[in-house]
């Protein structure tokens, strides 16, 4: 059996309103990042949340053959880290602190690490994320931007299987958009790790995707590689804009959007 994430036949309601409908996925494969993008309301967070186990879900979750949604909460979130749109407040912490606080929540059920092994992996994960300046800062005086890069640092620090992250650049400068997805790629092909990773910004997703996977109305629309999945009649039926589709210097695609449809 594949140790890929899969999902099948997920629906996820509110109520009685159905955000999601029927939807499958093949498995995203150890290794690989994919994007999931659509339009506002398409139901990404909602998708996101459920395969977090944070949303009710009928259909199946599986990590490999393991079925997600039949184990613990503390189980599933040893293996399948999230990372919300909306961040909650900042704590009296500092920034270090709330590494270390993540990290001693993902050894829950695992061998705890000593003082010194969590200062250790909580430093080299702000390195990783380029802000180990801010280590001693406390997290309610930070910007929304070093906020989202905080957010991810107490991600990557858990080492999770799965990371699902729900828009982590939308807060950021060009710069530091460009460093995190090159942080989530690296981290995802040294560590085989299965990222699922909401995005609006299509350029950054056909530049570091591996995959892209199109949401409209709670269905999956398309999904498959940047070059198989992204055209122009996809942004005329799904986004409602017309687009001329180039490639940078860097070979990956770009969108440009002449105007709406
Ligand atoms: N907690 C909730 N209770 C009721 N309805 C909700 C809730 N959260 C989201 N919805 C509704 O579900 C639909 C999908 O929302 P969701 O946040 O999943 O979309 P999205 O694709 O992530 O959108 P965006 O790109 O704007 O963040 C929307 O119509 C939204 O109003």
């Amino acid at each position: 059996m594949s140790k890929g994430l899969s999902i099948h036949n997920a629906n996820v309601s509110y109520g009685r309103r159905q955000i999601v409908h029927d939807l499958s996925l093949p498995p995203l494969p150890p290794g690989s990042l994919t994007a999931l993008i659509g339009p506002n309301g398409a139901g990404k967070s909602t998708l996101l949340r459920a395969v977090a186990g944070l949303e009710k879900m009928q259909g199946v979750v599986r990590l490999g053959d393991l079925d997600l949604s039949a184990m613990s909460v503390a189980e599933r979130a040893r293996r399948v880290t999230y990372m919300p749109q909306n961040l909650p407040p900042g704590l009296s912490l500092s920034v270090m602190e709330s590494v270390i606080a993540a990290l001693r929540v993902a050894n829950v059920d695992g061998i705890p690490l000593s003082g010194d092994a969590c200062l250790r992996e909580a430093f080299e994960a702000l390195q990783r994320i380029g802000i180990a300046h801010l280590a001693d800062q406390l997290l309610s005086t930070l910007s929304g931007g070093q906020r989202q890069l905080v957010s991810l640092a107490q991600l990557i620090a858990r080492r999770p299987q799965v990371m699902l992250l729900d828009e982590p650049t939308s807060a950021l400068d060009l710069n530091y958009q460009l460093k995190v997805m090159e942080c989530v790629r690296s981290l995802v092909r040294e560590h085989n790790l299965i990222a699922v990773v909401v995005l609006h910004d299509i350029n950054l997703a056909a530049r570091f995707a591996d995959r892209i996977a199109v949401l409209r109305q709670g269905r999956l629309y398309a999904s498959g590689k940047a070059d198989d999945v992204l055209d122009p009649l996809l942004f005329a039926e799904v986004y409602r804009v017309q687009v001329r589709i180039e490639r940078c210097s860097q070979q990956s695609l770009q969108v440009l959007v002449d105007g709406a449809v």
